[in-house]
């Protein structure tokens, strides 16, 4: 059978409007415009739902943790300001011994703020961390329940690039969401620990001023912004698709080494690369006129307001406020005594009262400067909050579609003709039995529900009876086995399976799968070596297994059960189809479907690995278009018949009818082979006249002669 692939031609129709057309979706198919701020914080918060679901996860201790150390760097930062102006004043005053004492309370505060800022980095990775781990952990659930990754790849289409959506889009939104509580966290609560300690000194005047300041920046700024989720969104999914031209290359590496395909394949991939490249060359060019503007508006404008500012309580002592009654009391004291001194005295208090002032002045300023420092990450956060944006619509579309899909809701594309059937109105019923696979008046139809592959399908196959399906190409015979394994959804009719479990049914695909591991995984594949131990299986029961599909010097040659490596580079085809079949020895299940599983192993071999089955107790149904395989199968179902072809026949092979049509069907097939028997005749005499004209020809061609006679 091919691949499974999703029909492109026909999902190329979907966009946002089919998927609102079938009314399938609560979401906007990933097209749809540019989501509204307040659609986005609902899926922002949905995602942190997923991330931290109650009070008691441990990333609210790791957030309690980071927060605590957030607000000891703010307070450390004001302590630091003080002991600076303290200092600035001492050396104004020439105090060397205040200076000295001011300089051992700087140093002691180092080691306390140098510790609290490696710890707000650790803890900012943790977070990333912990944000991640959670919400990888509810994706593989999701991704890896209810084959939700099979329906993802092969029937829906809103998913592009899952492997780059879980591997690394997942961890730039936990960094991101990380970062920016730190970064916005963190300034904001400095800038209100700043404000109220500047209020103190510069005023009302001043903190209006300051106010008006971050408003003005904060509205220029917005409306200059471009949109950077948007971007950052458009980036994520071209460097999705740049890695997956490459996972493609190497999954058919050898394929396309066989047909020379390099420069195809390296222009496909220089395409994708130029095209992220582009994108991402054109963000640098938007992002130097924007860092420019902002840094001006950040950096200079900022400081030059900071300095006007922290100068007021300089110039205008009187329109500073904010002071304490204590320090009002203790400055009028001052004045008092001043008033009283002698004139001697008078450069002493004016030196004084200049240390004072410049103690102010270094202590606002250091403030200030912190404060534009916090101002400005928020500022600049605003574009991390936008890329924050554009990895939370992806993520959130991701989430949304991976429910959707548990759900078996899938987005069809729109199509002119009403389908026959619909997955709003699947009447499919499904019963389970160990003793028989019975199909009961069930169509075969493609996912969407628009084309009826087998028109109610009715056939009984009892444990012990063997069936085998034959037809033409694309005719639906894998897909008998889809709606079987529940992969593709059951419209009508009823079937009756065995319950999902190793020991009752197990379907042997045509293409062989060969998983990551050792040489032992590939034989008791899905079990765990763990699980092989607990069933109280042993290496020696692997080695006859191994026996009895002709593989018994694969151990030796691989060196060894533990051996591990790319096996799927490692075995020929043949050798692929037989490692499959040793799993079948391996779980025994009571029905083995077999999909084309032994088109690669020579007609001897199929021979006795099916003896083997049918001895081994196995019931079995084998799609094949092999006749050597009829003999071991008692019924045969022929689908593609009919003027429709989607009818279908079920025929007793060994019947006397079935015999006649065999013999029939053989002769046919040895008169074809005799007619072109004569036809070979007559060219090889013709060859022969042609060499016995040519007698001088030498030696070298009597000799091509004899070879052809
Ligand atoms: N996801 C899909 N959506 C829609 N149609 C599909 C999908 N997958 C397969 N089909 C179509 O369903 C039809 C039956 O496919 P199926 O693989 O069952 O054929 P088959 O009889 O096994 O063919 P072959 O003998 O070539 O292996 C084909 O026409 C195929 O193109």
């Amino acid at each position: 059978m091919p691949p499974l692939a999703i029909d492109r031609r026909k999902l190329a129709t979907i966009g946002a409007t089919g998927a609102a057309a079938v009314g399938l979706l609560a979401l906007p198919a990933p097209q749809a415009t540019r989501p509204t701020a307040d659609k986005r914080v609902i899926k922002l918060k949905y995602i942190l739902k997923i991330c931290v679901p109650s009070w008691r996860s441990s990333t609210i201790l790791i957030l309690s943790m980071h927060t605590f150390f957030l607000v000891l760097r703010t307070y450390l930062t004001v302590v630091v300001a003080r002991i600076d102006g303290r200092l600035v004043k001492d050396m104004v005053a020439a105090d060397g011994k205040s200076f000295l004492r001011g300089l051992g309370y700087f140093m002691a505060i180092a080691l306390p703020a140098t510790y609290t800022n490696s710890m707000i980095k650790y803890l900012q990775s943790k977070l990333a961390v912990a944000l991640r781990t959670k919400l990888t952990n509810h994706v593989h659930k999701l991704y890896m329940g209810n084959n939700t990754f099979y329906k993802a790849i092969n029937l829906d289409n809103r998913i592009d690039g899952a492997d780059q959506l879980i591997t690394t889009d997942i961890n730039r939104f936990c960094t991101a969401t990380a970062n920016l509580y730190s970064n916005v966290g963190k300034p904001l609560l400095d800038i209100i620990i700043f404000n109220y300690q500047l209020a103190r000194s510069i005023g009302l005047t001043g903190m209006w001023g300051l106010s008006l300041n971050y408003i003005v920046t904060a509205t220029i700024l917005r409306a200059v912004t471009p949109p950077f989720g948007k971007m950052a969104a458009e980036e994520a999914k071209l460097e999705g698709d740049f890695r997956s031209a490459h996972s493609r290359l190497i999954t058919n590496a050898e394929e396309i080494a066989f047909y020379n395909g390099e420069e195809l394949e390296k222009s496909i991939l220089n395409k994708t690369y130029t095209r992220l490249i582009k994108h991402i060359n054109s963000i640098y060019r938007i992002r130097i006129a924007y860092n420019m503007f902002e840094d001006f508006l950040i950096k200079y404008s900022w400081s030059a307001v900071g300095l006007i500012i922290a100068s007021i309580p300089v110039f205008f002592p009187n329109a500073a406020g904010g002071r304490t009654k204590r320090e009002e009391a203790a400055l009028a004291l001052q004045d008092a005594a001043d008033i009283a001194t002698p004139d001697a005295d008078h450069q002493m208090i004016m030196d004084r009262k200049t240390g004072n002032r410049t103690q102010g002045f270094i202590t606002n300023k250091r403030l200030m400067l912190s404060l534009a420092d916090a101002g400005g990450r928020i500022m600049y956060s605003y574009k991390e909050l936008s890329e924050l944006a554009g990895y939370t619509y992806r993520v959130y579309n991701m989430l949304r579609v991976l429910e959707d899909l548990s759900e078996d809701k899938f987005v069809k594309p729109e199509s002119t003709s009403e389908p026959p059937f619909t997955i709003e109105n699947r009447r499919g019923v499904l019963k389970y039995s160990d003793e028989f696979i019975r199909f009961d008046k069930t169509p075969i139809v493609t996912p969407y529900g628009d084309t009826i592959l087998v028109d109610d399908l009715t056939i009984d196959v009892p444990a012990g009876s063997h069936l085998m399906i034959t037809g033409p190409n694309g005719a639906g015979k894998t897909s008998i086995l889809r709606v079987l394994a529940g992969l593709w959804p059951h419209f009508a009719g009823t079937i009756t399976r065995p319950a999902p479990s190793l020991s009752s049914i197990m379907y042997l695909p045509q293409r062989p799968y060969l998983a990551i591991g050792s040489l032992r995984d590939q034989i008791i594949y899905p079990h765990s070596h763990k699980d092989m131990l607990a069933a109280g299986r042993t290496d020696d029961e692997l080695a006859q297994i191994l026996k009895i599909v002709y593989l018994d010097y694969i151990p030796s040659r691989e060196g060894g059960w533990d051996a591990v490596k790319e096996w799927k580079d490692v075995f020929s085809g043949g050798e692929k189809q037989r490692v499959q079949l040793a799993r079948l020895f391996y779980h025994k299940p009571r029905f083995a479907v077999l999909d084309e599983a032994t088109s690669a192993v020579s007609t001897d071999v199929e021979a006795l690995l099916y003896s083997s089955a049918k001895e081994a107790g196995m019931t079995l149904i084998t799609i094949s278009h092999r006749p050597s395989l009829f003999k071991y199968h008692p019924y045969l179902l022929r689908i593609g018949e009919g003027a429709s072809q989607n009818k279908w026949v079920v025929e007793q092979i060994g019947t006397a009818k079935s015999l006649v049509d065999s013999v029939e069907s053989e002769v046919r097939k040895l008169q074809g082979q005799l007619d072109n028997m004569d036809a070979l005749r007559q060219r090889l005499s013709a060859i022969n006249r042609e060499l016995s004209l040519d007698a001088k020809a030498g030696s070298g061609m009597e000799n091509a002669k004899r070879t052809l006679i």
